[in-house]
């Protein structure tokens, strides 16, 4: 979508009670329910998301490089996206969201269409497993790896360090568990006690719990860095953490390897 247009209705801001009642046990999925409620559920279940979103215009406007390609994977309604277009800096970038769950790119347009920022951004419905990619200054994962076949993660990243420039960045968003069972048993009391104090109840807190148990697979700081860095990238840093969520930035060197 590259002339954005004015919708006449903005999608409303719902509150998320999708678990607030006894139900089937099933897989969760980003289908149309998800969507409708997903600003309201994403901020008040991932401690640090609404740090997250602004920081990562801050670190897009230091890594973004002039005419190269920005990718935001699994970019949902379009906040991390919305970021990277307010922190671009370079009237010639490409930006580039894309998600594979219909409900959400739908909507994600009208929040595109709202924002008035005009450097064109291209919405794709697609698997990020398939997009294409190159030529990229800044890709963003914000929370998004974590649901993607652990099997495919490898390929996924060594694609997305090839793809990008020296000097380029990788921000990888991602739930997190620990090495120990001690600190897993607190990280995840906390992360808990922080859905508590947003208004989720015990029921919503677990039902939502069973729902993502097969389908959001989290793994260890070192299991991440390792193959960040096994992909390409050079430095991978930590910039934020708060519980079990944490924000890399992989980087690739400015000067490539020669041998
Ligand atoms: C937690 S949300 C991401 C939140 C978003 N980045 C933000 O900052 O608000 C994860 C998103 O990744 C998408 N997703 C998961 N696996 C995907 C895949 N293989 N290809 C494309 N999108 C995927 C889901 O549809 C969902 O919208
Ligand atoms: O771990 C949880 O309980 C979550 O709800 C986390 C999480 C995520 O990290 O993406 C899971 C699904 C939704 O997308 C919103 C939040």
């Amino acid at each position: 979508m590259n002339k954005p247009r004015k919708p006449s209705v903005p999608p409303e801001q719902v509150t998320d009670r999708l678990f607030a009642t006894e139900r089937r046990p099933e897989d969760f999925r980003f289908d149309a329910s998800v969507a409708r409620v997903f600003p309201d559920m994403i901020r008040r279940s991932v401690p640090g998301y609404t740090t997250i979103i602004p920081m990562i215009e801050v670190i897009t406007e230091q890594y973004a490089q002039p005419g190269s390609h920005c990718y935001d994977l699994g970019c949902s309604l379009g906040a991390s996206t919305l970021a990277m277009r307010h922190g671009i800096p370079h009237r010639d970038c490409i930006l580039v969201g894309v998600d594979n769950s219909e409900a959400m790119i739908e909507r994600c347009e009208h929040y595109i269409a709202l924002d008035d920022n005009n450097l064109p951004v291209t919405l794709r419905c697609e698997d990020i497993l398939d997009t294409e990619l190159s030529s990229a200054s800044v890709t963003t994962l914000n929370f998004t790896l974590q649901f993607v076949d652990p099997d495919q993660r490898a390929g996924l990243l060594t694609r997305i360090a090839k793809a990008t420039r020296p000097g380029g960045v990788l921000i990888l968003s991602e739930k997190i568990r620990f090495e120990t069972e001690s600190e897993q048993a607190i990280q995840t009391r906390l992360h808990h006690e922080f859905k508590r104090a947003n208004g989720y109840s015990d029921l919503e807190i677990s039902q939502k719990r069973t729902a993502i148990e097969q389908v959001l697979i989290p793994e260890t700081l070192a299991a991440h860095k390792e193959r960040l860095q096994a992909a390409g990238f050079d430095q991978v840093l930590i910039w934020y953490q708060c519980f079990n969520f944490v924000s890399m930035l992989a980087i690739k060197a400015n000067t490539p390897d020669t041998d």
